[in-house]
């Protein structure tokens, strides 16, 4: 069993396209946008915020026609609405390239299903977690009969982590969550990714099985079947290296759309004052709604950053959050955290990947044109670019770039076909991120803006809006 599709919750939520993106940046395949309440304005508002990069992962409920608008190719049908399309109508979709789906309640309705869906959902096959009186369908004993239907079953309702067991015994090839993710909105990446790793880890995932959103149509490296490998590759330590070795994920330039996913658009900086520590610093972060912290101890020996690291992996780890560690490679082995950064006299890239393996994220500094050459060339699976303006938290800064900056490489990275994600640093207020996304930035990493702010959870929440 290896499919994890998540449906929207019905209603709009404050800041729901924030939480789609996170989720769809995690590594998430599948997103069924589901309102049945929404018009079709609505929708659009919502379809806009979502970073078009993913739109090839999204299946549409409802309002089919904005699917062209935004390059969105799945198209979902109800079981009323699947009952009212002529089998021409779902040929001429499938045929112009489309991935259908639909919802069965009656498994025996296998047995008559078009074949022009590519999969199904069937159930509930437990209580629903979200809809009171949406009880399971799925008789005591029953066991999956596919009849001939070629198409993925995908078992709905009721489901959390505890469920995949037996799901999967029942013979489903995926599931797909609502209630288990949209219940708690201050912990939905978090219950995704327990819900991610515990089906990445599960013995049935191989390496190389095919995902949904892997049709033919869509490119490497955006959702689907390289995705449901990246995340067994981050989560469930299958060599990521067995991605990037296969032919069509190549050139480069492939692969670094594939990394893109992998980094977090927000990087939280630690610093420490007289009043507060790194620690102190990473759990107001963390508390801030960050996802992405980087441990950053200067001048200090190997020896006591150890121990502040450990410290700062276990609060991560606590807040589902990824943990990057600053200049020092083997702390960054020793404490599994998630990434390392590295600065232009710290450890060459290359060096750093043979020592700490293809699983780790590297990041690399550059200050100039021709550090952006060599981190590209280097392989690095971001580059944090600065500095963006003055600020305090660094000492020796590189001359300021400014919005000019940003502009002029990214634009120069965009002729010469490099891709490596971008992460503006230095002295990056709120107010920047507009300027900055418009150049072209992947995502920002901030420090004084976050521990100085009069309310961080609700600053983090508008850097999120912003990044969007
Ligand atoms: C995301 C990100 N970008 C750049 C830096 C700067 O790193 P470095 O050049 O190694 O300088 P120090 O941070 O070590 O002073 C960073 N830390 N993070
Ligand atoms: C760690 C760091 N590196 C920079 C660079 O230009 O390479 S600027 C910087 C400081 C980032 O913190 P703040 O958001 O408080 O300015
Ligand atoms: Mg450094």
């Amino acid at each position: 069993m290896e499919e994890l599709i998540v449906i929207t919750h019905p209603e709009m939520l404050p800041g729901e396209a924030g939480m789609i993106n996170q989720l769809l940046a995690h590594g998430l395949t599948r997103l069924h946008v589901r309102k049945p309440e929404s018009t079709a304005p609505e929708l659009r508002a919502l379809l806009k915020q979502i970073d078009p990069q993913f739109c090839e992962r999204i299946a549409l409920h409802q309002h089919h026609a904005l699917a062209g608008e935004f390059g969105i190719t799945g198209l979902h049908f109800t079981e009323t609405n699947r009952l009212s399309q002529s089998l021409e109508t779902l040929e001429a979709l499938k045929s112009s390239g489309n991935m259908l789906s639909t919802s069965l309640h009656d498994p025996a309705d296998l047995e008559q299903l078009s074949h022009c869906f590519d999969y199904a959902f069937l159930g509930p096959v437990f209580d629903s977690i979200s809809k009171k009186n949406y009880k399971a369908v799925l008789a005591n004993g029953f066991r999956l009969e596919r009849f001939n239907f070629p198409g993925k079953l995908i078992a709905l309702g009721g489901i959390d982590g505890t469920k995949l067991d037996l799901v999967a015994s029942l013979g489903f090839d995926g599931v797909a969550v609502l209630g288990a993710i949209w219940m708690n909105t201050a912990n939905t990446l978090a219950e995704f990714r327990v819900l991610a790793s515990a089906l990445a880890a599960r013995p049935g995932l191989k390496p190389g099985g095919r995902g949904i959103g892997t049709g033919p149509r869509l490119k490497p490296g955006v959702g689907g079947e390289d995705s449901l490998l990246r995340y067994a590759a981050a989560e469930a330590e299958y060599p990521q290296a067995k991605v990037l070795d296969c032919p069509q994920f190549q050139p480069a330039d492939q692969e670094q759309k594939y990394k893109s996913g992998l980094v977090d658009k927000l990087h939280f900086i630690s610093n420490e004052t007289s009043n507060m520590s790194h620690i102190d610093s990473i759990r107001l972060a963390l508390e801030a709604g960050c996802q992405w912290i980087q441990l950053r101890v200067k001048n200090r020996p190997e020896d006591e950053v150890l121990p502040i690291a450990r410290e700062a992996k276990q609060l991560c780890d606590s807040y589902g959050a990824r943990l990057i560690i600053n200049d020092f490679p083997r702390v960054a082995l020793a404490v599994e955290a998630h990434g390392l950064h590295l600065g232009l006299t710290d450890m060459p890239v290359p060096e750093a990947r043979a020592l700490a393996g293809e699983k780790i994220v590297i990041g690399g500094t550059a200050n100039t044109w021709e550090d952006i050459v060599r981190r590209v060339h280097e392989g690095a699976d971001y580059i944090g670019l600065g500095p963006f303006r003055f600020t305090n938290t660094k000492q020796n800064l590189s001359p300021i770039l400014g919005i000019g900056g940003y502009q002029t490489f990214i634009h120069r990275m965009r002729q010469a076909g490099h891709s490596t994600p971008i992460i503006a640093i230095g002295g990056i207020t709120l107010h920047d991120i507009g300027n900055l996304r418009e150049a072209g930035i992947h995502g920002v990493a901030m420090s004084a803006a976050l521990i100085g702010a009069t309310d961080p959870q609700n600053t983090y929440h508008q850097i999120q809006q912003a990044l969007c």
